[in-house]
C-alpha cells in the first residue's frame, strides 16, 4: 500500500498530490505539463517535495517534517520509461539480472526463471537489446523492473513509442503482472483505451492537481 501527501514548486510550477493506492493499477491522466512524470519523480525519489510525506508498505519514505527522505535507490520502487533504457552491452539475462543482483537474496520476490515465462523472454535471454524488437525491449523493462523485487511499480508512458500492434501485444502482459503480482502499479498514460483495459482506477491531474478517481 503506498500513500503520500505532497507539495512541490518549480519555478512556476506547483503540485499538490494526495492519495491512498493499492494492490492493481491506478491510472494517471491528464494533460500534457499537467505534473504526472513529475508526481512520479517524487515517489521514486528522483525529486524532494517542498514538503509532505511518502509511506510505501510500513516504511517512510519521505517525512519532510521529520527530516526524512529514503534515496531512490533504497525505496524498492521500479520504474518503467516510454523508452525502456535497457543497457546495450549486456544480454536480455544480464539486463534482468541487474536489479536482482543488487537485492539481498531474503527480500526477493521473483526469480530469473518465473519472470522471464511470465513475460516470455526464455527464448530471448542470450541476445542482445539492439536485436530486439520495440516491444520486447519492453517486456524485458518490465522484468527488469520486476526482478528487482520493488514494493511499487511506476510506469510512466511505457507503450507510447510502440505501435498499436505492439500496444496490443504488451498490454495482456501489464495485466499478467497486475494479477499475479498484486504490487501496487501508477500507470501514467494518455491512452485512454489502455486504462480502459487495465486499470482498476484512475486519479486525474489537471495543473499539478492530482484529483481522486476521475473514473471507476
Ligand atoms: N527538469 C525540469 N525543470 C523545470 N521544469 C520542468 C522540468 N521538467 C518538467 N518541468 C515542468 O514541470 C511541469 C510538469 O511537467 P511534467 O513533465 O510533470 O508533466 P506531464 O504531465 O508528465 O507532461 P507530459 O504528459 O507531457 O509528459 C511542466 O510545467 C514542465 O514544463
Amino acid at each position: 500500500m503506498l500513500n503520500f501527501d505532497l507539495h512541490f514548486s518549480r519555478g512556476g510550477f506547483e503540485l499538490t498530490a494526495a492519495a491512498t493506492v493499492g494492490a492493481g493499477v491506478t491510472g494517471v491522466f491528464g494533460p500534457s505539463g499537467s505534473g504526472k512524470s513529475t508526481l512520479l519523480a517524487l515517489l521514486a525519489g528522483l525529486l524532494s517535495p517542498t514538503r509532505g510525506t511518502v509511506n510505501l508498505g510500513d516504511r517512510i519514505l519521505v517525512d519532510t517534517h521529520g527530516k526524512r527522505f529514503v534515496p531512490a535507490w533504497d525505496r524498492h520502487v521500479g520504474l518503467v520509461f516510454q523508452d525502456g533504457q535497457l543497457f546495450p552491452h549486456l544480454t536480455v539475462r544480464d539486463n534482468l539480472l541487474y536489479g536482482f543482483s543488487r537485492i539481498a537474496p531474503g527480500l526477493r520476490r521473483f526469480d530469473l526463471q518465473g519472470v522471464a515465462q511470465l513475460l516470455e523472454l526464455t527464448p530471448l535471454l542470450d541476445r542482445r537489446p539492439t536485436l530486439l524488437s520495440g516491444g520486447e525491449r519492453q517486456r524485458v523493462a518490465l522484468g527488469r523492473a520486476l526482478l528487482y523485487s520493488p514494493q511499487l511499480l511506476l510506469l510512466d508512458e511505457p507503450l507510447s513509442s510502440l505501435d498499436d500492434r505492439l500496444k496490443q501485444q504488451i498490454l495482456p502482459f501489464l495485466k499478467r503482472i497486475r494479477d499475479e503480482t498484486r504490487i501496487p502499479m501508477l500507470y501514467v498514460t494518455h491512452a485512454r483505451s489502455e486504462l480502459d483495459y487495465l486499470a482498476d482506477r484512475v486519479l486525474g491531474m489537471e495543473s499539478g492537481r492530482l484529483q481522486a478517481d476521475v473514473t471507476a
